[in-house]
């Protein structure tokens, strides 16, 4: 059967082109050709193998990940993969990905170096950035500690100014100040942004950032009054444990007054605060910047993951044999589509959110460089709104695939396992999900509230400009087709927020203290800010599917009645019977090598049984015919029983 496409049947049935599919997925025929290009280079390069990473220990697997990442930045390098200095170009970042491993070098590239280029002067910028660009320091983002990490405010690692050395002295002065959780610092970084609060003759001036030197860089032992380590094992076997998070503290640690980011806020050499002309929420811009990567990010990790169960269904066949024929594909059953077709849909649909979001990022960017702050609010709703809708979405979707494949789903050599666990801590970090949308409710709120003054909504709240319109609404559907009319879905979608938001301020305004009513409606208001965000998905995109899993909002708030419905449902239905034939070529436009899927069941020939077989006799444990162990514990049983039987 080897090299037989047991998928070729599927593929004929397709009835759009996948090859331009494959040029829409990757965003244009040079992007598709980039990854294209890239994802074999990796995929053909024995020191990017990865099928062997569930069985590796800690250690070997961590010794791996350097060797892969000193080996990737090789690449770069002689392949010219980017321009002079940065590895942030886009093939440097298709390599990243298609290595599929999580090392040091993504915080140093994510995080270091954007929080020294939106947070650092001009100086500081020439000064560190030449060097963070040839790895000649690595760096890592060492914002979170034991105590706190949603509450940023909360931070207590201190930095208090010196005037006498014109030096800052870098303290941890509790146990909870412990830096816990940075990505490349338990054994790796050289340097950190540290944030810590700035105090300046006693005063607090609240969290700012650092760099910091935290190892030496001869012998990469800690620098004096620094202590650092790995935090231990993580979730999944091999999955996040790649990465080195790490613990550090400090104990009186001086670094030269220069660096302090001083792009926001600066510390004159006589010791004197000098705000300048921006908001100070630009601290927090390097995790604005993330949590869009992690936005575009997300369709890449449900793709796979539903690239994977969408050729099993195919190749799997359960009951409905009659006469001796073939059993029905798992894929014809209607309650499979109905689970796995909406998380097809789903990949597309983040897809395009991410492409729309880059945009708005880098409009707002270009705006931050003019002095032009009044789209930030906006772009922090939009930024953490969808990093929290699209990661919750994808952590459970992926999920969903792996019981879409039933047992072998389980098998680590599905692949879904490990993406599963590697994904999952996307839904804590950058934002734990649930405040970033309580952050997101926030900013409806005031946008509700200050309508009555006059201020007009802008950007992606700019429907509440229809609010009277809005709250008359009631769906004028009358037949299932209605419901394929974009205008319809969104209008209804727009309802359904519009109505959310406008009740949790009308009850927000019940209370006499707003915080306190802000804590007691807090579930409300985070499913007001999940409408908000799901109606940005849809305004870019098509979405039923998440009309029919809300129907509830939908009705309680009287947008749509019982029988609409229903025809929704019944529409549905038709889609998923329209989705059928083109599932696996939809699947195949994502154009992902089997490298990179790393599955048995997602093999692009679908040839699944021998290669499950042949993979279950690699493992450690078949080594040997009678396992190790078996003289000390098995033996002594079994002679045991047989005395008992001899009584
Ligand atoms: C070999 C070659 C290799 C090449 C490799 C290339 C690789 C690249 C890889 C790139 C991928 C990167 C992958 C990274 C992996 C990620 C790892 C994870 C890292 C982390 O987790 S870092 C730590 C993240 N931590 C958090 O996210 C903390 C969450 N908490 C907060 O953000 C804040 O504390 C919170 C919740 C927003 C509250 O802040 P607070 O100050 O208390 O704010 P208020 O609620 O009082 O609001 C005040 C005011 O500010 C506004 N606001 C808040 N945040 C922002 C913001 N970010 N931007 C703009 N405005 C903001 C808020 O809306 C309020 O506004 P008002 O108008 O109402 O006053
Ligand atoms: C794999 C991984 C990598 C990481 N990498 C880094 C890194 O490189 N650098 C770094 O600085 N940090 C890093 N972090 C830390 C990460 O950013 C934090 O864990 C994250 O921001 C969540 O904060 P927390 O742990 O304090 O959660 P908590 O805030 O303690 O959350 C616990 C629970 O409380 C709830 N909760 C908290 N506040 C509220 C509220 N106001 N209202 C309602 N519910 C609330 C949350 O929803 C959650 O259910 C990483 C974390 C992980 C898991």
């Amino acid at each position: 059967m080897e090299g037989v496409d047991h998928l070729a049947f599927e593929r004929n049935k397709a009835q759009f082109d996948v090859d331009e599919m494959k040029i829409v997925w990757a965003g244009s025929r040079e992007d598709f050709e980039l990854s294209d290009r890239i994802s074999r280079l990796v995929a053909s390069d024995p020191v990017f193998r990865k099928d062997d990473r569930a069985a590796l220990g800690r250690k070997e697997l961590f010794k791996n990940t350097l060797r892969k990442a000193a080996h990737a930045w090789k690449r770069v390098i002689e392949l010219r993969l980017s321009g002079e200095f940065s590895a942030l170009e886009p093939e440097a970042y298709k390599l990243r990905a298609f290595v599929d491993q999580p090392a040091f070098t993504d915080l140093h590239w994510g995080m270091f170096v954007p929080a020294i280029q939106g947070q650092g002067t001009d100086e500081q910028q020439q000064k560190w950035l030449p060097l963070a660009y040839r790895m000649q320091i690595i760096g890592c983002y060492a914002q979170t500690e034991l105590g706190h990490g949603s509450n940023v405010q909360g931070l207590e690692t201190t930095a208090t100014f010196d005037p006498k050395t014109d030096e800052f002295v870098i303290h941890s002065p509790t146990l909870t100040s412990s830096k816990w959780w940075p990505g490349g610092l338990g054994k790796v970084s050289t340097h950190a942004v540290v944030y810590a609060r700035l105090i300046i003759d006693g005063q607090d001036y609240g969290v700012h950032g650092f760099i910091v030197q935290l190892r030496s860089l001869d012998d990469h032992l800690p620098l004096p009054g620094i202590t650092i380590g790995d935090i231990g094992m993580k979730f999944g076997n091999a999955a996040y444990n790649t990465m080195d998070n790490g613990v550090l503290t400090f104990d009186h640690v001086r670094i030269p007054r220069n660096q302090m980011l001083m792009r926001v806020s600066q510390v004159t050499r006589e010791g004197k605060y000098v705000h300048s002309n921006v908001p100070r929420q630009l601290v927090y811009g390097t995790m604005v910047y993330v949590r869009q990567k992690i936005v575009a990010d997300a369709s890449v990790a449900l793709s796979r993951a539903v690239c994977i169960a969408t050729r099993y269904s195919a190749v799997r066949r359960q009951f409905g044999s009659h006469n001796g024929g073939l059993e029905t594909q798992v894929i014809d059953y209607k309650t499979q589509q109905s689970r796995l077709f909406p998380l097809l849909a789903s990949a597309y649909a983040f897809r395009f959110v991410g492409e729309w979001l880059l945009w708005l990022y880098t409009d707002v960017t270009e705006r931050l460089k003019a002095k032009d702050f009044s789209t930030l609010p906006e772009a922090h709703a939009c930024t953490a709104g969808l990093k929290s809708l699209t990661t919750t979405a994808t952590a459970d979707g992926i999920e969903e695939c792996r019981k879409l494949c039933g047992g072998h789903g389980y098998l680590c050599s599905s692949g879904l396992p490990e993406l599963f666990a590697v994904y999952v801590p996307a839904c804590t970090y950058e934002g734990d999900n649930i405040v970033l949308l309580l952050q997101v409710a926030r900013h409806l709120v005031k946008t509700v509230s200050q309508l009555s003054t006059g201020n007009k909504p802008v950007g992606t709240t700019a429907y509440m400009a229809r609010l009277e319109q809005l709250l008359q609404y009631h769906s004028d559907v009358k037949k299932a087709e209605d419901w394929l009319k974009p205008n319809v879905v969104l209008e209804a979608f727009e309802a359904r927020a519009a109505r959310m938001c406008v009740a949790c301020a009308q009850n927000l305004s019940k209370f006499s203290n707003p915080e306190e009513g802000f804590q007691e409606l807090a579930a409300d208001l985070v499913e007001a800010a999940v409408a908000h965000c799901q109606l940005i998905v849809v305004s870019n995109v098509y979405a039923l599917s998440l009309l029919h899993k809300h129907l509830g909002d939908f009705i309680s708030t009287g947008c749509i009645d019982p029988k609409q419905g229903s025809l929704a449902n019944e529409q549905l239905r038709n889609l998923y019977s329209q989705v059928r034939p083109n599932a696996v070529a939809l699947v195949d436009a994502y154009n992902y090598t089997d490298h990179y899927l790393g599955s048995i069941l997602g093999r692009y020939d679908g040839n699944v049984y021998p290669k499950l077989y042949e993979e279950a006799w690699k493992d450690p444990l078949n080594d040997s015919i009678v396992p190790d162990g078996f003289k000390e514990y098995i033996q002594p049983l079994l002679k045991q029983q047989l005395r008992n039987a001899r009584l």
